[in-house]
């Protein structure tokens, strides 16, 4: 049985039918999704504006098993901490840029229960987030600049992605955005082992087939 990081594919329901948001969640785990990728946008870190804990609640509510990873694409996420544990989140993705103290943010997630997620936007250098690495359960490394689905994939994010894992070999390294099977040997062989990926499966008439080889795709550097 191998030990350490695991192929993990986590849908990002953002660009699918958010009228149908619980239809749009039980679709992706029906594909085979390994978790949920929820991106909350606050419309001040991020041009944008989507959804809150209640909504998660609501959905928690109807989907009691699945992993709610949640991208907290906020200005002050420290303030949305308990709200999102209340309301069944499992993982909680604050963005580095927008902590005043990332040490006391990671303690308050983990007290609240839940695992704590590192973000970094294309244009924050690696070296910003290597003190912090060993507080975090997962790193996450955009692909494109966050705030929209549908984005061109930034392969140029790749040597982050290198960097962090030759740090932490043992930590999930999460990429997101623009992914998809065009590019997703690439992301793997990088060190990537956690894949969000919205428009390529969400939109695709056959999600479950993409989700199957996104998965072997990172399957053949982490190996079940
Ligand atoms: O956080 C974000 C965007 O800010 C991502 O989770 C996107 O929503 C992923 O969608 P695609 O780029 O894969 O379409
Ligand atoms: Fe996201």
């Amino acid at each position: 049985m191998a030990c350490g990081p695991k192929a993990m594919i986590g849908p990002s329901i953002l660009n699918s039918d958010l009228s149908m948001l619980y239809d749009e969640s039980e679709k992706m785990i029906n594909s085979g999704a390994d978790y949920l990728h929820l991106d909350v946008m606050d419309g001040h870190f991020v041009p944008n504006l989507t959804f809150g804990h209640p909504v998660v609640k609501c959905l928690r509510q109807k989907i009691p098993k699945s992993f709610f990873d949640m991208h907290m694409m906020v200005a002050n996420p420290e303030k949305w901490v308990e709200a999102m544990a209340d309301a069944g989140a499992n993982q909680y993705t604050f963005h580095i840029e927008a902590s005043k103290d990332v040490p006391d943010l990671c303690r308050k997630i983990k007290e609240a229960g839940m695992k704590v997620g590192i973000g970094l936007k294309p244009g924050t250098d690696v070296s910003v987030v290597l003190p912090y690495g060993p507080l975090a359960d997962m790193l996450l490394v955009m692909t494109v600049e966050p705030g929209f689905g549908g984005q061109k994939f930034m392969a140029d994010m790749m040597p982050k992605v290198e960097r962090l894992r030759a740090e932490f070999p043992l930590v999930n390294i999460e990429v997101d955005g623009g992914v998809s099977p065009a590019n997703i040997d690439q992301c793997a062989k990088a060190g990537a082992n956690m894949i969000v990926s919205g428009s390529a499966v969400v939109k695709s008439p056959q999600p479950a087939e993409v989700i199957s080889q996104l998965k072997q795709a990172v399957q053949k550097v982490f190996p079940e």
